[in-house]
């Protein structure tokens, strides 16, 4: 299935019919197969399904009444459109009114206006059909606002500039990280610079499924593949074609599952589970891990061939521990949005709070951060939040102060001086009563950044 030139199917078994209609079709813009007998047409829709299928009525083999039927078992979204020789009008009436997209009567040559706007109405409608199915989808699972990465730290620089680097590339890129680091952020960052002509941009995490769902969910199924496949369902892999799919947690992927992903990426095709008919979608994938997947090779549970294959760029998302810098950033970010959401004014956060996000070890990462900070502004009374709002053992700067030796006292005092100043290091120091080199000094002993 591919969004740029349709493909019609023409069925007939009186061969100068179709050579007189390909050459009608030369200029217009479809790619057209012609079939003198109906069942090869629906081998080939088997393989590939066509986006709009024209057909005879009356055929020796299978009549243009019995294909149509047939055609809407296989792939119901594919309209047809029946041509009918004197005689057999009655059964490509009783078609329309079974769902058939529209009959004509021989000779078309007579009509060709109304034909050609019928054919493009027909295929509009298919092509709608479609759209909608991926509307309907992305509106059930929310879409997503555009992506903000917050963040200044060299750490963060790198990897906007990897962004940058990869976004364009047609290459399949692979994030790892630890959990709520941002890792899906960096994803949807890379899908909204890449200029892929969708904007789907489809989250699916591989270790939430069982091995069956997960198959089914990105294969999608064909009516009656399994109990309770009541319909046809599109999976993802269609769904994100010229888009980006992103597969989060890879490394819990089943192995039966990496297997036939690594088909799909190799061929850009895939069948429906229960189905036969080969479906092209031409899919970015960017996939992402919490785990060392290269362990994982090692101990057998992850392919090694699948690794080189998604592997083809690499990102690291570093822990937020190790950019305690971005910290008061990212704070400030998501204090102003709660803010908004639960209409408080809230103006900041007191210096030893600030202090205590600094220094907690955030093993839950942004997202852990985004929550203490939500949970903060509901529960603070003040327009202002203290160490009494968060919720972490560590947060009782004040009450722990005593505890301090003198080094983190020193530590302490001097990152305060630096933010009441706005990092102005002359200013600071003659706060703290030092000298600007000793200060300078310190400042890069205790590595503390601004
Ligand atoms: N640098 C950042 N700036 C702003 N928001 C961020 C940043 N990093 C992460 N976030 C936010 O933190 C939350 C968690 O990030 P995300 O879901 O991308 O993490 P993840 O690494 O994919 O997590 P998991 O491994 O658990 O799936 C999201 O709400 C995301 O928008």
């Amino acid at each position: 299935m591919t969004m740029s030139r349709p493909t019609i199917f023409l069925v007939d078994d009186n061969e100068a019919f179709l050579d007189l209609f390909a050459s009608l079709t030369e200029d217009q813009d479809f790619d057209l197969n012609t079939f003198d007998c109906p069942q090869k047409a629906l081998d080939a829709l088997d393989r590939d399904p066509p986006d709009l299928i024209i057909s005879d009525v009356q055929m020796p083999a299978m009549s243009g009444l019995d294909l149509f039927h047939r055609v809407s078992d296989r792939a119901p979204a594919t309209p047809v459109i029946l041509i009918t020789a004197f005689g057999s009008t009655e059964q490509a009436v009783q078609a329309v009114q079974q769902g058939a997209f529209h009959y004509f009567e021989k000779p078309i040559t007579d009509k060709l206006p109304l034909f050609w706007a019928t054919v493009r109405e027909a295929l509009a409608k298919g092509q709608m059909q479609r759209h909608l199915a991926i509307f309907k989808k992305k509106r059930e699972l929310g879409m997503k606002p555009p992506a903000t990465l917050i963040g200044r730290s060299p750490a963060i620089q790198k990897v906007v500039e990897s962004i940058q680097l990869v976004a364009g590339l047609p290459a399949t890129v692979l994030i790892s990280g630890e959990t709520g680091s941002g890792k899906e952020l960096v994803a949807q960052l890379i899908h909204e610079q890449s200029g892929r002509l969708s904007e789907t941009f489809f989250a699916v995490n591989c270790g939430e499924f069982s091995s069956g769902v997960l198959e089914s969910e990105l294969f999608g199924h064909e009516r009656g593949a399994f109990t309770g496949a009541v319909d046809r369902h599109l999976g993802f892999f269609e769904m994100a074609d010229q888009g980006t799919l992103f597969l989060d947690e890879i490394g819990d992927a089943p192995a039966t599952f990496q297997t036939k992903l690594l088909r799909v990426l190799e061929s850009k095709r895939f069948t429906r589970v229960g189905g036969t008919a080969a479906v092209k979608s031409d899919f970015r994938l960017i996939a992402a891990t919490n785990q060392d997947l290269k362990k994982k090779m090692g101990m057998g549970t992850f392919r090694s061939d699948l690794f080189y294959r998604i592997n083809v760029y690499g990102i690291e998302m570093p822990p937020l521990r190790q950019r305690r810098e971005d910290i008061p950033l990212l704070a400030s970010y998501y204090l102003t949005q709660f803010g908004q959401r639960y209409g408080r004014s809230i103006q900041g956060l007191s210096e030893a709070a600030l202090h205590a996000l600094r220094r907690y070890d955030w093993p839950g990462n942004v997202r852990e951060l985004i929550n203490v900070i939500e949970r903060a502004v509901i529960i603070c009374r003040d327009d202002t939040i203290t160490t009494a709002d968060l919720p972490f053992d560590a947060a009782t700067n004040e009450a722990e102060l005593s505890d301090l030796n003198l080094v983190e006292m020193e530590k302490f005092t001097m990152d305060l001086a630096l933010r009441r100043t706005d990092g102005n290091k002359s200013q600071a120091a003659q706060l703290l009563g030092i000298s600007r080199k000793t200060l300078i000094e310190k400042v890069k002993k205790y590595r503390l950044e601004y």
